[in-house]
């Protein structure tokens, strides 16, 4: 039998796909749920004749457009997509999203705002009714590498909590390097009111160059349930 989750995944994904992918340039996030997207993506190419270019948000995604045959295309021909779908580490009732988990936010965030609709796909894990509920290990936030230190200490001391810098584990010595050649911290934060206000500041500190806090971008979320069932989530 299927594991449950990854059958949540495919669920969420597949609705997603067939209920707001049309014939245009659809941004294509990253993440093991979007997968699903891009596979069922593929079928209706092949099944349906549906007209797609998409616009990969990382180098997973890019490998994965091409592994399916999908027509490739980029952000500087592109500028303007139809729908970005992408998946999300967890998200609030109100679609506030923290992303990076797999550390593409930085390209993941521009690609959800250049999208005409941003949709989510997710399983049931990631949903909560408040950020941190479900996802402990903190906001993502790709640094300038020579700034990582000073990015640090000041976000500790305008916004509290604790960062730790993402460190790559088994198969490399040192820190993840993301796809665009910088860091990442994991930032801890601590009582929380106003998710827009932490947004902000953090991307106004130097070295900073974006982080996984998605406030007020998707408008409808699809999370694949244990049941089989699939809960959307709209604003
Ligand atoms: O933000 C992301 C990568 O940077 C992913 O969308 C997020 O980590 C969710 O991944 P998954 O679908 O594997 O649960």
């Amino acid at each position: 039998m299927e594991n449950p989750v990854e059958n949540a995944k495919r669920l969420a994904a597949f609705k997603a796909v067939d209920n707001h992918v049309v014939n245009g340039v659809i941004g294509i996030g990253s993440g093991s749920t979007v997968v699903y997207a891009v596979e069922r993506l593929a079928q209706r190419v092949k099944e349906e004749g549906l007209e797609v270019i998409c616009v990969p948000s990382s180098f997973q995604a890019k490998q994965l457009i091409i592994q399916h045959g999908l027509r490739l295309g980029d952000l500087e021909m592109h500028p303007e997509l139809k729908v970005t779908i992408d998946g999300a580490d967890e998200s609030d009732k109100q679609l506030t999203l923290i992303k990076g988990g797999g550390g593409c936010l930085t390209q993941e965030k521009i690609l959800a705002s250049c999208a005409e609709e941003f949709i989510v796909i997710a399983d049931y894990r990631k949903a909560s009714d408040n950020l941190g509920q479900q996802w402990s290990k903190g906001i993502p936030v790709e640094v300038i590498p020579s700034a990582y230190r000073s990015v640090y200490q000041r976000i500790e001391k305008a916004l509290g909590g604790k960062s730790e810098l993402r460190m790559s584990g088994a198969s490399k010595a040192g820190p993840v390097v993301t796809d665009n050649g910088n860091f990442i911290l994991d930032w801890n934060f601590e009582g929380v009111k106003n998710w827009r206000e932490v947004e902000i500041s953090l991307n106004m500190i130097p070295g900073v160059v974006e982080n996984g806090l998605f406030v007020g971008m998707a408008r409808k979320a699809y999370f694949g349930m244990s049941d089989g069932s699939v809960m959307e989530r709209e604003v």
